[in-house]
């Protein structure tokens, strides 16, 4: 199944430098290892924006759930999620 998401990213202030830092590494490592297995075929960055547009080739909600709620920048982030059907147009 394929699904749309919307991450907009806000670390607080409060969150030391180095934390940020360490945790944008790890989200980094993590989100390459999905990209590499498939599940994260698509990842854009928002021009102008700490944010992304991805797509996700999962099998269900609940693996979908369970994959973004692992990222490292879960807790830093607004989540909207798009399930996506085959468009009758579409000749992909
Ligand atoms: O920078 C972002 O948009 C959040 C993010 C997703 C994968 C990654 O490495 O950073």
């Amino acid at each position: 199944m394929l699904y749309l998401v919307h991450m907009v990213v806000n670390i607080p202030a409060s969150v030391p430098a180095e934390e940020a830092a360490r945790i944008k590494a790890a989200e980094k490592a993590y989100s390459q290892q999905l990209q590499e297995s498939g599940q994260w075929p698509h990842l854009w960055r928002v021009v102008g924006e700490y944010a992304n547009y991805s797509v996700f080739d999962v099998a269900s909600n609940d693996e979908l759930h369970n994959t973004l709620s692992q990222l490292p920048l879960f807790p830093y982030m607004q989540i909207t999620v798009t399930p996506l059907a085959k468009h009758p147009s579409s000749i992909r």
